[in-house]
């Protein structure tokens, strides 16, 4: 039985001084992963961009003290990026950020998302769990059971619906009204818009925030979706500042996360969950991706990534939506999703 605590790495990490902050490792907000698997414990320290390489090496060397001698790790790896640190969790005060980086440049007149009765943003406090499968396999099972549903990828810097819907190609633009609107792609009742189908070779990768912000926005307002029931907004991974500017300058009517189920993803999408709650966005509930693995051999199902909840305060608590397994069926996000989609519609009436 191992005697490793999670509450006991934090605390000792609490206990080593950030030379950058005169705060500790945890309250300044450097601890920006932390994995723990079978006696290897792995953390990661976001420094800002200007720390030195000694104060760098100091602050590693301070965590390897303070966590050398726990119990239960048998190896232990202190990493450093020079990332921004997340903004933190718990502030008190609703921290909206005092300047939007990318001022509401909404157009005046015919909007072209006049119609749509309610937009949804699909959130992963990480990349890789699922979001954009789990988007593309909501949408065709909403679109199966009648409503009329839209996909807007704003997944920017890897936009994966278009192939999700077996699209490739360029969209084109339509007069409407007298202004240029796109006109989405639909595939299985489902309209689709993503920068994938919108740029050339120009790689959307190099683009940086306000630019990210300004481009998905207009995606948002200059197209012509029509009348739909409800559009699910496919975002970029993550919840730091890009996310956060960008959900309050598209302001969807609500949220869902999407994570898997290891304490580590699970930590992160509460970061999610308050992203969202300090721009006022209200989150409808959060998906397991990937919870559990059926042997094909034998039958047995197994929960590889184990059990972990969401765990917020009651007062934040929001509701599981559902839980999807690790198989091919879902990744093809074709079938298998009408239970979630249900659950979702629960939510949103
Ligand atoms: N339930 C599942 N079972 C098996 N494979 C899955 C499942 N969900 C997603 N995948 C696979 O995991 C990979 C990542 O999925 P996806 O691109 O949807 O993640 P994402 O969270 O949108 O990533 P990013 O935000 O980084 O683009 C894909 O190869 C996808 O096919």
């Amino acid at each position: 039985m191992s005697d490793y605590s999670e509450d006991a790495v934090l605390s000792a990490l609490s206990g080593v001084k950030d030379a950058l902050s005169e705060r500790d490792l945890v309250s300044a907000g450097r601890l920006s992963d932390l994995s723990f698997d079978d006696g290897r414990l792995r953390i990661i320290l976001g420094l800002p961009p200007e720390t030195t390489q000694d104060q760098g090496l100091q602050l590693r060397n301070a965590a390897e003290a303070a966590l050398t001698d726990l119990p239960g790790i048998t190896q232990l790896a202190v990493l450093l990026t020079t990332h921004k640190a997340a903004p933190a969790l718990k502030t008190t005060a609703p921290k909206r950020p005092d300047r939007n980086p990318h001022p509401n440049k909404r157009p005046e007149g015919y909007q072209g998302d006049a119609q749509v009765a309610k937009t949804l943003a699909v959130s992963s406090a990480k990349g890789g769990v699922g979001k954009s499968t789990v988007t593309a396999g909501l949408a065709r099972a909403l679109a199966a059971a009648g409503l009329r549903i839209g996909v807007l990828d704003a997944d920017i810097h890897g936009p994966s619906i278009p192939s999700l819907f077996g699209l490739s190609g360029r969209l084109d633009s339509r007069m409407v009204q007298n202004r240029r609107l796109i006109g989405p792609a639909e595939v299985d009742g489902v309209k689709i818009v993503s920068i994938g189908l919108l740029t050339g070779s120009e790689d959307p990768v190099v683009w940086r925030g306000p630019m990210v912000q300004g481009a998905i926005a207009r995606m948002l307002w200059d197209t012509d979706w029509g009348a739909l029931d409800l559009l699910l907004i496919d975002m970029p991974p993550g919840t730091g500042d890009p996310q956060l500017g960008l959900a309050q300058d598209i302001q969807p009517d609500g949220a869902v996360i999407v994570t898997t189920p290891q304490d580590l993803a699970l930590m992160d999408a509460r970061k999610g969950v308050g992203m969202f709650e300090k721009v006022d966005i209200p989150v409808s509930g959060w998906i397991e991706n990937m919870a559990s693995f059926t042997c094909p051999d034998c039958g047995s199902e197994h929960r590889l990534f184990g059990e972990g909840v969401l765990e917020l305060p009651a007062e934040r608590a929001i509701p599981k939506l559902g839980s999807l397994p690790l198989s091919l069926e879902m990744r093809d996000a074709r079938t298998g999703y009408d239970a979630l989609a249900q659950a979702l519609l629960g939510r949103l009436s």
